[in-house]
């Protein structure tokens, strides 16, 4: 775990502010597509990192599969941040064959400083990072290829926008960064207020899924996946290593099969690597885990029945039928 300063890589650990909360540091690059074309981009993912599994989901529902092709890193993120270690799961880098994902920074710019995070997505033809912030790379993968794939899904449909926003704006400090928060808390004041506002947060989430299919209504948007991704990870990860254990996913009925629903679309499952979740989490913070243990369980059945038909649901937006 570390960081490039003016394109060197330094091992380091996280700095919690002075108050003992954890900091995250805003993704840098930031720009829309050039172009669409097939063929020219590339996505840089961890099957652990919930942020870089928002764009495989996009990237597998929204048909990009032929388009975009992907190459994983080793779960182990040490002392060389993410790397591509055949040995440790990673498919290798399938376009230059580069040892560490920092080498991938600093091609884009030989002076990067900052941390070196999934999911990345790189142009080829310009030899540079478009996007490393994975809420704007689904906002791409959403529209920018229709025309290629004539895929017509909208998981961001206007009229839905405002409910999916407001959505987001909750359910991301509290929940998606709020795990972080608790298990990368430096004080007790710090832990105990991101621990209370998570569960506050998934509280009130069960009781919206109690009533509607989804969390924007009838239709499943960007607001589930988003979602999705941490809750997935949950149980395995959030409840023990980062000391997120009022309660787990599997004791709340809604969210757990609202969970599952999720987890048997079609595609998503094989999104799923509970192996590279658990290693990555419980072997990369020797911080949080010296010994690097993995726990064996726990027990989950995604795949299980989920009775979520009781209620109205509508799929994904489809814009050809508006
Ligand atoms: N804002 C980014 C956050 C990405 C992020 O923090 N990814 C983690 C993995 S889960 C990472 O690569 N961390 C490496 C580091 O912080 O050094 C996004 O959503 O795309």
């Amino acid at each position: 775990m570390g960081l490039l300063i003016d394109g060197r890589w330094h091992d380091q650990w996280y700095e919690s502010s002075k108050d003992g909360t954890f900091q995250r540091e805003n993704a840098q690059r930031r720009n829309q597509l050039p172009a669409a074309d097939a063929g020219r981009y590339h996505l840089y993912v961890s099957l652990a990192c919930p942020w870089a599994h928002r764009t495989l989901i996009f990237r597998t529902l929204k048909g990009l599969d032929k388009l975009i092709d992907v190459s994983v890193v080793s779960w182990l993120m040490g002392e060389n941040g993410w790397t591509f270690d055949t040995a440790l799961g990673s498919t290798g880098d399938k376009l230059d064959q580069l040892e560490f994902l920092h080498q991938r920074y600093t091609r884009d710019d030989p002076h990067y400083t900052g941390r070196v995070t999934v999911p990345v997505l790189w142009d080829k033809q310009e030899q540079r990072i478009v996007n490393n912030e994975s809420a704007e790379i689904i906002r791409i993968f959403n529209t920018a290829f229709d025309g290629l794939t004539s895929n017509r899904l909208d998981l961001y449909p206007e009229p839905l926008r405002a409910s999916i926003d407001a959505l987001n704006e909750r359910i991301y400090p509290a929940v998606n960064n709020g795990v972080y928060r608790a298990g990368f808390a430096t004080t007790q004041k710090a832990y105990e207020q991101a621990f209370d506002e998570l569960f506050a947060e998934l509280d009130a989430l069960e009781k919206l899924l109690n009533d509607q299919r989804y969390l924007a209504g009838e239709y499943l948007t960007e607001a589930d996946w988003r979602l999705f991704t941490t809750l997935i990870r949950f149980d395995a990860v959030y409840h023990g290593h980062f000391k997120c254990n009022l309660r787990r996913i599997a004791d709340y009925p809604n969210l757990s099969n609202w969970l599952r629903e999720l987890y048997q679309w079609p595609g998503v499952a094989e999104t799923v690597n509970m192996e590279h979740i658990q290693h990555h989490y419980y072997m990369s913070h020797k911080t949080i885990n010296p010994n690097g243990i993995v726990p064996k369980g726990p027990l989950q059945d995604f795949a299980a029945r989920h009775d979520r038909e009781r209620l109205v649901g509508r799929g994904i937006w489809d814009k050809t039928s508006f």
